[in-house]
């Protein structure tokens, strides 16, 4: 599909993308760039491409797509590092998990005739580096754009056709309320377990290793999500605050109303909420967004464990 892609940035969400490339044949040639020499080392022993190198600028240089996978926060450094070379006509799109914010950093580095094209894979797992990756992680997930004004159609279209190749569905969406939706649906999920296994963690002494001990439970599922990269996680809470609190204040008040009805005893309003709850897993299930087993599906939907399993 592209002569050169250049990947800046080789943890999870680069490495998968390496993997998926090389599997589906989208490159001519796939320059693979990183900040530290031992992550570059690794992803050379994996064999994740066809060039390595530790500057970001020899590997955006002549190529047609570069895709930024790094922590939110230094997308801006990527982009002014690169920007001058980007050749005309190429597209520059990025993987991360906030928009407006990686918009503001990244655009101002973009040159005229260069397609800056931001975007956001909704498939991760709590893992990172360049071992955690895996080809089919994008596979019947979603990848949402958050195109500019002045986004051309044609070039939109090429990146859409390279992420469906990559398996993704596409959807297109503003970056406010992209940053608004994902802070509900993955930001504060993400907080609340930082926060739970932060609280158990404090707790210890009072339970006496309970915590690790009698973590086969719901504390378990908590543990996953928040045993996520503490950089990418530092990042996205400083570069979605806005809607994060906005939505944190939401939590807040209804935690209370919850709490307000376990002191009081009102069995219906608890009822009435779990039922509505358990409905809402259904419909993500008929979506098929994820599959009806206990352990949320994880080992079936195409993670390595699986695969060797397999
Ligand atoms: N992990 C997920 O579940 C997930 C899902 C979707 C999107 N994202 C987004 O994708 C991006 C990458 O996440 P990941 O999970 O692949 O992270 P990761 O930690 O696995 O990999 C990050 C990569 O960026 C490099 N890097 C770190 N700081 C850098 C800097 N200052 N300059 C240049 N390179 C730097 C690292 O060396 C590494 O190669 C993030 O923006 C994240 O928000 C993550
Ligand atoms: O499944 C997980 O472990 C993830 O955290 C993946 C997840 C999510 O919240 O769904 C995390 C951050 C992203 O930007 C996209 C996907």
């Amino acid at each position: 599909m592209f002569e050169k892609i250049a990947l800046i940035g080789i943890g999870l969400i680069g490495s998968s993308l390496a993997r998926v490339i090389r599997c589906e044949n989208l490159a001519g040639h796939l320059a693979i760039s990183t900040r530290s020499a031992d992550t570059l080392k690794r992803a050379e022993q994996l064999k994740l491409g066809d060039s390595y190198t530790t500057d970001p600028v020899e590997a955006a240089r002549n190529a047609d797509l570069v895709i930024v996978s790094v922590p939110v926060g230094a997308s801006g450094a990527v982009a002014e590092a690169i920007g001058p070379v980007l050749k005309k006509g190429a597209i520059l799109t990025d993987v991360g998990s906030t928009k407006a914010s990686v918009i503001a950093q990244m655009a101002p580095h973009v040159s005229q005739g260069v397609h800056f094209i931001p975007g956001h894979p909704l498939a991760g797992t709590e893992k990172s580096g360049p071992d955690a990756g895996f080809p089919d992680l994008f596979k019947n997930r979603w990848c949402i754009f958050t195109p500019l004004p002045d986004t051309e159609p044609a070039a939109l279209e090429r990146l859409s056709e390279f992420w469906r190749r990559c398996g993704a569905n596409i959807d297109t969406m503003d970056p406010a309320h992209h940053d608004m939706t994902l802070a509900i649906v993955s930001h504060l999920p993400h907080i609340i377990a930082y926060n739970i296994v932060g609280t158990a963690d404090d707790l210890e002494a009072v339970t006496k290793s309970e915590v690790i001990k009698y973590s086969a439970s719901g504390f378990r599922d908590f543990t996953r999500l928040a045993a996520s990269d503490p950089t990418m996680w530092r990042d996205v809470c400083l570069h979605n605050k806005d809607a994060i609190l906005e939505m944190l204040a939401r939590f807040s008040e209804d935690l209370a109303s919850l709490q307000r009805a376990i002191r009081w005893g009102d069995g219906d309003k608890l009822f009435d909420l779990f039922t509505r709850t358990r409905a809402v897993r259904r419909s993500i299930i008929e979506a098929g967004q994820d599959i009806d087993a206990p352990d949320f599906g994880r080992q079936a939907v195409g993670s390595p464990e699986k695969k060797t399993a397999e």
